[in-house]
């Protein structure tokens, strides 16, 4: 039901999570890495995770809180500074998403304490 999709606390992790996506203007974390470009990704990571799928997860209910949505996205950076080497561009993509990404989920977690 519409009134269920609009719970303070549904909004809130929708606007941290469009905030994240705003923050990774070059798409680097918009899809899951393609496994049929990249064969060896499972070699080095076992739990994928990208954007999409974080927005998959919270309009299907799965985040509790924004500590749940920063776990994911917690996942997503390390995954792409493990499987790419310090000095390619994806790392440091990486390495800056961390830092602004987490001043936006530190945000998140004072908004989410203010609702209750
Ligand atoms: C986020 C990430 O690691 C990647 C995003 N796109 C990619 C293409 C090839 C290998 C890795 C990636």
């Amino acid at each position: 039901a519409l009134e269920l999709k609009l719970t303070p606390a549904l909004i809130l992790l929708r606007s941290t999570l469009d905030q994240l996506q705003e923050k990774d203007a070059a798409q680097i974390f918009s899809q899951p890495v393609n496994l049929a470009e990249v064969p060896d990704y499972l070699e080095f990571i076992s739990k994928p995770m990208d954007l999409s799928s974080m927005r998959a997860k919270l309009e299907a209910h799965a985040y509790c809180s924004t500590t749940d949505l920063e776990g994911d996205f917690n996942l997503m950076v390390s995954n792409c500074l493990r499987y790419n080497s310090k000095e390619t561009a994806f790392h440091r993509a990486a390495l800056h998403l961390r830092e602004v990404g987490g001043a936006v989920l530190r945000h998140a977690h004072r908004q989410a304490q203010s609702i209750g």
